[in-house]
C-alpha cells in the first residue's frame, strides 16, 4: 500500500436542518479495506451515499486518484471508478449470471465488456454458475455476483453497506475471504459498513468510528478496539 488513493474531507451532510454526517474526514490507500463503524442513526450510510452521488453533501471534498468528484452524478462517479454494492437489489433474477456481468461492463463502455465480465466471474468463483439465471443461485452466490457487477470497470474504490447481512457464518467467511482477495490482487480500496464486528474488526486495514454524525476513533483495528471511549460508546466490553 503506497500512495493516497481515495479522500473524504470535512463531508457534511444534512436532512433539513440536521447534519446527519458533521465534519467527517478519512481517507484509503490503494488495496486498504477501511471498515466504517459506529452505532445506529451514527451516519454510515449517509457518507456512502454522499460518496456515491447519491446524496449531495453542504460541505466537503471527496477526491477519487487526486480528482474531485464531489459535485458529479452517480453514473459520472461509477464510470470513474466510484462503485457500490447493493447487497442483491442490482441483481436481475431472470438473466443469465455472464449475461448480466457483460451487460454492466458493456453500459460503462468499456472496450472489452466480455474480457471484464469473464475475469471478474473467475475471481469471485462463479465462472461454474456464469450459465445459469441468477434467480437459480444461491444467496452466497447472488452476493458474490453482486460484488461482480459493482466490480466490473476496475473501480478505484468499493462501498460495501452490510454486505454479510443475511448470510450464514460459512458464507460471511467465504465472502470476507473474497473481499481480502480483491482488494489487494485488484489494489481496489474498500468501504466496509458492516455491524459483523468478527468479519470487520478481522479483515478491515484501517477503521474509522462514527457517533452522531463525527469521527469518534480512527486508527488500525487493534488500536481503535482498546480505545476506551469507543467501547463505552458502541463496542461495549464485550469487543
Ligand atoms: N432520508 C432521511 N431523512 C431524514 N433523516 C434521515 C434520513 N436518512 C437518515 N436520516 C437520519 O440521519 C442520521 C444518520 O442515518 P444513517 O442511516 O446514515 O445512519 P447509519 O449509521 O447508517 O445507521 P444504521 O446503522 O441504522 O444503518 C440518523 O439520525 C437518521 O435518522
Amino acid at each position: 500500500m503506497a500512495k493516497l488513493n481515495f479522500e473524504v474531507q470535512g463531508l457534511v451532510v444534512q436532512y433539513g436542518g440536521v447534519k446527519a454526517v458533521d465534519g467527517v474526514s478519512f481517507s484509503l490507500k490503494p488495496g486498504e479495506i477501511r471498515g466504517l463503524i459506529g452505532p445506529n442513526g451514527a451516519g454510515k450510510s449517509t457518507v456512502i451515499d454522499a460518496i456515491t452521488g447519491r446524496r449531495l453533501p453542504s460541505a466537503g471534498i471527496v477526491r477519487l486518484k487526486g480528482e474531485e468528484v464531489t459535485r458529479l452524478g452517480v453514473f459520472e462517479r461509477r464510470k470513474r471508478g466510484v462503485s457500490r454494492s447493493f447487497q442483491r437489489t442490482s441483481i436481475f433474477a431472470g438473466m443469465r449470471v455472464w449475461d448480466q456481468v457483460e451487460l454492466a461492463a458493456a453500459k460503462l463502455g468499456l472496450a472489452d465488456a466480455a474480457r471484464d465480465a469473464t475475469e471478474v466471474l473467475e475471481e469471485l468463483d462463479l465462472m461454474p454458475v456464469a450459465g445459469l439465471v441468477a434467480g437459480e443461485l444461491g444467496y452466497g452466490e447472488q452476493r458474490r455476483l453482486d460484488l461482480a457487477l459493482a466490480l466490473v470497470g476496475r473501480p478505484g474504490i468499493l462501498l460495501l453497506d452490510e454486505p454479510m447481512a443475511g448470510l450464514t457464518v460459512p458464507e460471511s467467511m467465504e465472502l470476507a475471504s473474497h473481499l481480502k482477495k480483491l482488494a489487494s490482487g485488484r489494489d481496489v480500496s474498500v468501504l466496509l459498513v458492516e455491524h459483523d464486528m468478527e468479519v470487520v474488526f478481522g479483515i478491515s486495514h484501517s477503521i474509522t468510528v462514527l457517533e452522531l454524525g463525527r469521527v469518534l476513533a480512527e486508527g488500525e483495528p487493534d488500536r481503535v478496539r482498546a480505545n476506551p471511549r469507543v467501547r463505552e460508546a458502541y463496542l461495549g466490553s464485550a469487543a
